[in-house]
């Protein structure tokens, strides 16, 4: 079961909105019921999410990225469609049901980091167990758990302005940590950091979801930070998903010129992997015959250009148990990189070069 689901999902301020929705379902636009007053936020988002997955949304400012947010964790109520959390209907529940969902099962890392300054950085970490009524020694035991999963041991005794802008983050994630929550919605949460740090805080995410493997919804503008932490990435734009897919099916196939635009300055190389690049094993071909180095499906494209300077051969890729299961052609590469998808065409009228007299290694 997908751990969460959001089914037809609609949210329009302003008056009238179930009529504004009913006016979207039949084919009106944003800017139309905008010059009526009302605003269409969010239009007809429909998404799983499964255990264990980085789920980005992706969208320029006003796209409606935090407005979705605020539904998946019933901040908001939809207008219209249903947000499932294992299978639990939340537009369904009371609302102390909800308070119950969201303080034991949702935690949220902001952009501003929300910590509170008279606190200690312990107490901050802990903060969320003690909404869910935890009692001190064993909040103090999971906070400093969660402190050092994010590289913060030792600074429990410190104040949040001891801290650079980057450990104040780790604060906020140690908080989301520390409640065993399983799903983490992170809204723009590294956008206000340095790009060194908040690339830095980027990996740290990435190496802390390979042990804890929650479910992470992530917000942001940033199409690099995107295609780097999503597993899944939904583009938004004008209030409606406009491509759901892989970093990859967004690169490869982009569903409209909005979103062909959007990836122009992206670095395919250090998006797109192995796999991509690929072709067959040739059988009897050197690449599994000899002991050169090789690669993993999933290597970077950049990083099997760097090997293939030094293979003199296409590149092995292979999988986990050691068996071939593609190679990759120095001529594929360098098509990747001048955006060429065809092969190489004979040349049509070879020159001739003169003859070299043979020197003699004695004159
Ligand atoms: N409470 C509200 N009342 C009226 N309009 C709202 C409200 N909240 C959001 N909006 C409007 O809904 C649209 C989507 O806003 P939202 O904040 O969800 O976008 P966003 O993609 O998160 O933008 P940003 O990155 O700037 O936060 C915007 O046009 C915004 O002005």
């Amino acid at each position: 079961m997908s751990r969460l689901q959001a089914e037809h999902l609609y949210k329009v301020f302003g008056r009238r909105p179930d009529e504004a929705v009913r006016r979207l379902e039949s084919g009106s636009g944003r800017d139309e019921l905008r010059a009526d007053g009302t605003t269409a936020a969010v239009i007809d988002a429909s998404f799983s999410v499964e255990p264990g997955q980085i789920f980005v949304v992706m969208g320029l400012s006003g796209s409606g990225k935090s407005t979705l947010l605020r539904m998946l964790n019933g901040l908001l109520e939809p207008t219209a469609g249903r947000v499932l959390f294992d299978g639990q209907d939340l537009t369904a529940l009371s609302a102390r049901g909800l308070r119950d969902v969201r303080a034991n099962k949702i935690s949220m890392v902001f952009q501003h980091f929300a910590l509170f300054p008279q606190r200690s950085v312990l107490e901050n970490a802990a903060y969320g167990l003690e909404v869910q009524g935890v009692a001190r020694p064993e909040r103090e035991r999971r906070a400093t758990e969660a402190l050092e999963l994010v590289g913060l041991a030792g600074w429990e005794g410190s104040w949040p302005d001891e801290l650079s802008g980057g450990m104040q983050q780790r604060v906020g994630l140690a908080r989301a940590l520390a409640t065993d929550a399983d799903l983490l919605l992170m809204d723009e949460s590294f956008s206000a950091l340095d790009p060194l740090i908040r690339r830095d805080m980027q990996d740290q995410l990435l190496e802390l979801q390979k042990r804890l493997k929650k479910t992470i919804v992530f917000i942001t503008h940033d199409l690099n930070e995107a295609m780097r932490l999503g597993d899944r990435i939904a583009v938004m734009r004008d209030g409606r998903i406009v491509q759901l897919g892989t970093a990859e099916d967004i690169l490869v196939r982009p569903a409209n010129d909005y979103v062909a635009s959007f990836i122009q300055d992206v670095d395919r190389s250090r998006v797109l992997t192995a796999a991509t690049v690929m072709t067959e094993p040739q059988s009897g071909g050197e690449a599994d015959a000899c002991g050169c180095e090789t690669v993993t499906p999933d290597t970077l494209v950049a990083d099997v250009c760097a090997v293939s300077a030094r293979v003199p051969h296409p590149v092995a890729v292979k999988d986990a148990s050691g068996g071939v299961v593609g190679v990759v052609p120095q001529s594929r590469l360098i098509g990747f990189v001048g955006d060429e998808p065809g092969e190489p065409v004979p040349c049509d009228s070879p020159v001739r070069l003169p003859e070299r007299k043979q020197v003699s290694a004695r004159a």
